[in-house]
């Protein structure tokens, strides 16, 4: 993303007064190659100032919507010069401290409520009208890009407003909250922040997989905040029970509230968002437009709105409206782009990760349930999301011929029909590979 196009992205998400009198002077200068820091210049230190306590989380969105990333946000002084330690130390700082920085748009009234989110959507409410009465725990889960952090937020934001205390991190940020005050001698403050409040929000919980020392810590954290009668609200791209490295303990406590998932929506759904984000944004869309990015895009909602500020960033670049020919070229660009970016040994590299086998064994001649599973999950995605043909994937898998991969295809349509929970599997590595 260049400056100019951040520019036009944020104008059309901030407050116009802000954009006019302070945001137009943000100049985007890089991100760095792992996408984990943005940094930004501004002329003074008082809008830097000012510009990181209000806009951080939007322009971390802007991000998010733009291309998927979420990058820590650093603002300097235009010409200022820090050393890398210094750099490295804020940083760790940032990582550890951020909380409770929710996104002002990710409101219950922004969400738009269908079949697929209804469960959801109403536990959520319930909750943040009597936190910690009903549904303690509430865990949240569903693929990428479906609404979960919306959800989670919108609790927050409207908890914030009824005067409660309200954490909200990534579990990432609570492990990097956790070490640090562990290295600084500073449990206390740490234990006093987390288990004092009066709604956890924990945003993708399925990252503590495998951390023992933090799964103890959560543990404590969780059950002094459920004696309490505090709420936790947590999300995460998969059940508990299917959360490798977890231990039971903890599995058992997050279904003793509520589970609730977030599917993605059917075209009517997906076509009243597009509206309600495309008014939010400013954007005007003929209904043609709408159905049309409707009915072509069906991975999340998170890449339906990347597509609206891409469409709309384009027609302002280019000065011209936004027409049928336009989004037509920009999804096809974006889809062709894509599947030259997706390559067999990355799909076999992610579903073996996800699936828990080893990478040759896909190649291999083996013929357990478990590698035929993993093997078959390979070819459907490689003859989704890429465009080799099926000879090719046969070839690369060292299988005899394409009938077979057919065969192969048509068992695992079959059971994604059929098998909620195989469906919901497939939605999250292709939502992986795809973003
Ligand atoms: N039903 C909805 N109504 C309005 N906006 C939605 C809805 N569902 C998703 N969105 C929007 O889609 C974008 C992605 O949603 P969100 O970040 O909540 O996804 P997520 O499920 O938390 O994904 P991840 O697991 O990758 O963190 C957000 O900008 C959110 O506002």
């Amino acid at each position: 993303m260049t400056s100019k196009e951040f520019l036009t992205i944020i104008k059309k998400e901030a407050n116009p007064t802000d954009y006019k009198r302070y945001l137009k002077q943000l100049n985007y200068k890089k991100i760095t190659s792992d996408e984990k820091l943005a940094v930004f210049e501004v002329p003074n230190r008082y809008l830097a100032s000012w510009i990181k306590s209000k806009y951080k989380p939007l322009i971390q969105h802007c991000f998010e919507i733009y291309d998927g990333t979420k990058p820590h946000i650093e603002i300097k002084i235009t010409g200022e010069k820090k050393s890398k330690k210094e750099i490295i130390s804020e940083k760790a700082k940032n990582e550890a401290t951020e909380s409770t920085i929710l996104n002002p748009s990710y409101t219950f009234d922004s969400f738009v409520v269908g079949s697929s989110n209804q469960m959801a959507y109403n536990a959520s409410l319930a909750v943040s009208e009597k936190p910690g009465v009903q549904y303690n725990p509430l865990f949240i889960y569903g693929g990428t890009g479906l609404g979960k952090t919306h959800l989670l937020q919108a609790i927050g934001n409207d908890a914030i407003e009824k005067g409660k205390t309200v954490i909200y991190v990534t579990i990432e940020q609570f492990m990097n909250d956790f070490t640090f005050s562990i290295k600084n001698k500073n449990m206390e403050h740490f234990r006093g922040k987390y288990r004092k409040c009066d709604v956890l929000l924990i945003d993708d919980i399925q990252f503590l997989s495998g951390k023992e020392q933090t799964q103890e810590e959560f543990f404590h954290t969780f059950n002094e905040l459920h004696n309490a009668k505090k709420q936790i609200v947590m999300t995460s791209d998969r059940l508990p029970s299917q959360i490798a490295g977890l231990v039971d303990r903890l599995k058992s406590r997050f279904e003793w509230g509520l589970t609730a998932d977030i599917q993605m929506p059917g075209l009517e759904t997906k076509i009243a968002i597009i509206e309600k984000k495309s008014e939010l944004n400013g954007i005007n869309l003929s209904r043609e437009i709408v159905n049309y990015i409707a009915t072509n895009l069906d991975n999340s909602i998170r890449e339906i709105e990347g597509v609206l500020i891409k469409l709309n960033a384009s027609a302002s670049l280019l000065n011209q409206e936004i027409n049928l020919e336009l989004a037509q070229s920009l999804l096809k660009e974006q889809i062709r782009e894509k599947k030259e970016n997706i390559k067999l040994p990355d799909i076999i590299s992610l579903v073996a990760n996800e699936l828990n086998i080893k990478p040759s064994d896909i190649k291999s001649k083996k013929r357990t349930a478990t590698v035929a599973n993993a093997r078959r999950v390979v070819i459907y995605l490689a003859r989704e999301l890429t465009h080799n043909s099926m000879p090719d994937i046969a070839k690369f898998l060292g299988m005899k011929d394409h009938s077979s991969i057919s065969k192969n295809i048509q068992k695992t349509n079959k059971l994604i029909e059929t098998d909620e929970n195989f469906k919901l599997i497939i939605q999250n590595l292709k939502n992986k590979i795809i973003h």
